[in-house]
C-alpha cells in the first residue's frame, strides 16, 4: 500500500469531495436504470467514462475510495419485483483495460505475483447479462441475476424457458455430476434473433428495441415467464461459483465438464502461453467483432490454472486473475438538433439527423440518414431528443432511437416538407404505395443536377478525381454547365468563370487544368461505366456491365425492346422498364448526344481477331463448364456477336449444358431447342452454328422425351 492509501477522506478538499460524491451518485443512478429498469439513458461507453473519471479522482485522493464507492462494488442492485436470494459464492464484475499497454501491465502484474509465466484462457466478452444457475444433485434448483454480487433476483421460472439450459445435468463418465455447483454465464440475443424480434415488432406497428443487451435483460427479468419464453434468449457459460464434488485444475477443463453435462459453452475460447498470442487474439476479434453470432464488447483474459486463480484472489469488485479488454464503444448518446431533408440524384427526398457531434467507434458523427418519413415515425425520434446512435465498423452511422426517459417536453415532431427545399416543386410519390417521396423536377432541380454530376465522377463511373462534391456544386450553381450533358464540353474559358477554379490572382487554377485533363481521360472509360454514369434508376454496375456486354453500344441499348432488355442476365423487367423510360425523355437523349459529340466512348471495342460468327444468335448457358467460367462463356459468345441470354425461349438458338444444369435444360428439351455439351460449345465458338448443329444433342432426347 502506498502512503497515500492511508489518507483519510477528511484530508480531501471539500470541493473535490463534493464532486466525487455527486459523480458517485450519478453513477449509481445510471446503474439503477441499467440493472433494474433495463433502460439506461447513456451509452455504455459514456458510463465507463464516468467510472474512469471517478477512478482518476480516487487515484489522486485515495481517501475517496471508501467501501461504498462504485469503484469498489459490483455495479448492480436488485429489484423488489423478484424474490431475492444470496449467491452461495459472490458474483463479481471484471476489471477493464482499454489498450495494449494496460493489458501488458496487467499481465506483468499477474506474472510477478505468481512468480513466472502462466496460461491465459481468452474468451469473447458477451454483451448480455450475467446469470447464476444453481444445480443440486444435477437438478436446476435456482437461477439468479447478479444483483449486487451478493444477492440476486430469482428468475428461475424464466430461465427454465431457455431451451439451452438443462433442467437436469446429463450423465458423464469423465465428469461425474457434482453434489452442488453454481454455474455462471451470460444470457443474450443472437444478432439475427434480435433483428427478427425487431422485424416482428415493426410489422405489428410497434417501435423496435434499440439494444440487444438491454432487451435481453428486460426479456429475462419478466414477471410473466411466458414473455421470456416468446423471446429467443440464448446462454453461454463462462465460470463457476461454489462447487461441491467437482475440483477442476483449469478453467478450460471445467468448460469441458459443463459441456459434458449438457450446458452451453462457447466455441471461441482459446488458451495461450504468451502475451503476444493473447494480443494477436484480441486484435483478431477486434477486426471480426461482427462476424460472431452475438454482440461482443471485448475479450476476457483469464488465468487458466485454478490454483493460480486462488493465489491471485479477488478485490471487493472483481477477480484479480481475470481482466476484460474492452473494444471501443460503438454506441453513444447525443442530442438530435434537427431533422433536415436531402434531395438525391434521382429526386428522392430523404430526412437526415443533424446531431451534436459525438465520438463513436473512432470517428466523430454529426449526421445520419433517416431514410424516409416513415422511418422517422418508426424510430419515434423527436427534434431535441437525446438519441442513441450506433456506428459499427465501416457501416454508416445509424440513429437507434430516442431516450424517452429524459424528454423535457420541449421536443417537437418532424414534419416532412411538401415542397422541394431546393426548387420548391411540390413533392410527389412516383407511384402509389411508395415509401419514398420525390422531387419530380429532375431536369432543373439544382440538387438533382448537382448530385448526378457528383455521382458520374465517382468510382465505377467516369472516375474524375477533381470533380468532388464542392466542384459539382460550383459548376451547377455558377451556371457554366446546365447539367451533366455539358460536362465534357468544359474548357479553360468556361472554368475561369467559376470562382472555385480561379486562383487569388484570378487565373485559372492548377485544379482547373487537372479537371480538364481528367475529363479527357474519362472519355475513354469502358462502355459499362458510361452507362452507369447516366443515373438511370436501378442501373448499378452489375446491370451496366450486363447491358454493355450484351449490346455493345449505347445505340443498341436505346434501340432494344423491353423484352430484349429484360431477357439479359442481370437486367430483368424492372431495369428494362427503367432503361426504356429513360430513353424516352428528350433531355436524357440530349445528354447522350452531347457526350457523343465530345468524344465519349459510345461502344465497346471489338476484338477483330475473333470471328463474328454468332451475330444475331441468342445462346443460353446453363450448368457449370470445365473450361469456362460463367462470365468467360458469356464473353466468348458476345465477342462473336452473339447474345448470352438468361432464359430459354423459342428464339434461343442453342442451349449449352454443363454440369448440374437447372430448369433451363428442361425448358430447352420442351421447346426442342438444340442442346450442346461443352465440346459442342467449343465447335460453336470455333466453327459457327452450322457445324454446331451437327454435333447438337437431338432435341428432346435424353430421358425427358415424353414430358
Ligand atoms: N449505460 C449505462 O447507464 C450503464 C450503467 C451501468 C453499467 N453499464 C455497463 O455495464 C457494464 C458494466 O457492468 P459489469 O459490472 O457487468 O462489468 P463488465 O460488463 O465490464 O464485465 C463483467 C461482466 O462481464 C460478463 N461477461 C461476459 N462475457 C464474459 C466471459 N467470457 N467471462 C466472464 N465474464 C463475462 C459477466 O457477466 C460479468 O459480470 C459496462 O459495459 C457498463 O458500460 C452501463
Ligand atoms: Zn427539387
Amino acid at each position: 500500500m502506498t502512503e497515500n492509501a492511508a489518507q483519510d477522506v477528511t484530508d480531501v478538499p471539500a470541493e473535490v469531495r463534493d464532486r466525487h460524491g455527486a459523480l458517485a451518485e450519478e453513477i449509481r443512478g445510471h446503474q439503477f436504470r441499467y440493472y433494474v429498469l433495463d433502460s439506461p439513458t447513456i451509452s455504455d461507453g459514456e458510463f465507463d467514462e464516468l467510472v474512469r473519471e471517478l477512478e482518476r479522482m480516487e487515484a489522486e485522493y485515495p481517501g475517496l475510495a471508501t467501501p461504498d464507492s462504485p469503484t469498489q462494488n459490483v455495479g448492480g442492485t436488485f429489484s423488489t419485483d423478484f424474490a431475492a436470494y444470496d449467491h452461495l459464492e459472490r458474483m463479481l464484475s471484471l476489471d477493464n483495460v482499454f489498450d495494449t499497454d494496460e493489458l501488458l501491465a496487467w499481465i506483468d502484474r499477474v506474472e510477478r505475483e505468481v512468480g513466472g509465466s502462466t496460461q491465459y484462457l481468452c474468451e469473447l466478452k458477451i454483451d448480455g447479462l450475467a446469470i447464476n444457475l444453481l444445480y443440486e444433485d444435477g437438478q436446476l434448483t435456482r437461477a439468479l441475476t447478479r444483483g449486487d454480487g451478493r444477492t440476486g433476483e430469482d428468475v428461475t421460472l424464466n430461465v427454465r424457458t431457455l431451451d439451452q439450459v438443462p433442467q437436469q445435468l446429463h450423465h458423464s463418465d469423465e465428469f461425474p455430476v457434482p453434489k452442488l455447483i453454481e454455474v455462471r454465464g451470460e444470457v443474450f440475443f443472437r444478432v439475427e434473433d434480435f433483428a427478427e424480434l425487431n422485424a416482428k415488432l415493426v410489422e405489428a406497428g410497434k417501435p423496435p428495441f434499440a439494444n440487444p443487451r438491454n432487451t435481453a435483460a428486460g426479456s429475462l427479468r419478466q414477471k410473466d415467464p411466458r414473455v421470456t419464453r416468446s423471446r429467443k434468449l440464448r446462454m453461454i457459460c463462462h465460470g463457476l461459483g461454489k462447487r461441491d464434488g467437482f475440483e477442476p485444475t483449469r478453467q478450460s477443463e471445467s468448460y469441458r465438464a459443463l459441456a459434458a453435462w449438457g450446458l452451453p459453452i462457447s466455441a471461441n475460447t482459446k488458451v495461450f502461453d504468451t502475451a503476444d498470442e493473447v494480443l494477436a487474439h484480441i486484435r483478431y476479434w477486434g477486426e471480426h467483432r461482427h462476424d460472431n453470432e452475438h454482440e461482443i464488447d471485448g475479450v476476457v483474459v483469464k488465468v487458466d490454472q485454478v490454483s493460480l486463480q486462488r493465489r491471485l484472489g479477488t478485490t471487493s469488485r472483481a477477480p484479480r486473475w481475470a481482466v476484460a479488454y474492452k473494444y471501443p464503444p460503438e454506441e453513444a448518446t447525443t442530442t438530435l438538433l434537427d431533422i433536415q431533408v436531402n434531395v438525391g440524384r434521382t429526386g428522392r427526398v430523404t430526412p437526415f439527423a443533424v446531431m451534436e457531434p459525438v465520438k463513436v467507434a473512432g470517428s466523430t458523427v454529426a449526421m445520419a440518414t433517416l431514410h424516409n418519413a416513415e422511418e422517422v415515425k418508426r424510430k419515434g425520434v423527436l427534434i431535441g431528443d437525446r438519441v442513441v446512435i450506433r456506428k459499427a465498423g465501416d457501416v454508416i452511422p445509424e440513429v437507434l432511437g430516442p431516450v424517452v426517459d429524459v424528454r423535457t417536453g420541449d421536443e417537437r415532431e418532424f414534419v416532412m416538407p411538401v415542397r422541394c427545399p431546393e426548387c420548391d416543386t411540390p413533392l410527389a410519390y412516383q407511384k402509389e404505395g411508395d415509401v419514398d417521396i420525390r422531387c419530380p423536377n429532375s431536369q432543373y432541380c439544382p440538387a438533382q443536377r448537382r448530385e448526378r454530376l457528383f455521382y458520374l465522377a465517382g468510382r465505377g463511373r467516369f472516375d474524375i478525381e477533381v470533380l468532388g462534391y464542392e466542384a459539382a456544386a460550383a459548376l451547377i450553381s455558377s451556371g457554366v454547365i446546365a447539367d451533366e450533358g455539358d460536362i465534357f464540353g468544359l474548357d479553360e474559358e468556361a472554368l475561369s468563370q467559376v470562382e472555385l477554379f480561379r486562383t487569388k490572382e484570378g487565373e485559372l487554377s492548377a485544379n482547373a487544368r487537372r479537371l480538364l485533363a481528367n475529363l479527357e481521360t474519362a472519355k475513354d472509360r469502358p462502355l459499362w461505366r458510361v452507362i452507369a454514369a447516366l443515373s438511370i434508376r436501378h442501373v448499378g454496375p452489375t446491370a451496366a456491365q450486363a447491358l454493355a456486354r450484351e449490346f455493345g453500344s449505347l445505340d443498341a441499348i436505346e434501340a432494344a425492346g423491353q423484352e430484349e432488355l429484360a431477357d439479359v442476365d442481370g437486367v430483368g423487367p424492372t431495369i428494362a422498364n427503367a432503361v426504356r423510360e429513360w430513353f424516352t425523355v428528350d433531355w436524357h437523349r440530349e445528354i447522350v448526344e452531347k457526350w457523343r459529340r465530345a468524344g465519349v466512348r459510345m461502344a465497346e471495342d471489338r476484338d477483330e481477331s475473333v470471328p463474328r460468327n454468332l451475330e444475331g444468335l441468342s445462346i443460353v448457358v446453363t450448368g457449370s463448364l470445365a473450361g469456362f467460367s460463367r462470365d468467360e462463356a458469356k464473353e466468348s459468345i458476345m465477342a462473336r456477336g452473339g447474345k448470352a441470354a438468361g432464359s430459354v425461349s423459342k428464339k434461343t438458338a442453342f442451349v449449352v449444358v454443363g454440369d448440374a444444369p437447372g430448369s433451363k435444360y428442361d425448358k430447352a428439351v420442351q421447346l426442342k431447342v438444340p442442346v450442346l455439351d461443352e465440346a459442342g460449345f467449343q465447335v460453336l465458338l470455333d466453327r459457327g452454328p452450322d457445324a454446331a448443329a451437327e454435333v447438337a444433342l437431338p432435341a428432346g432426347e435424353p430421358g425427358d422425351a415424353d414430358k
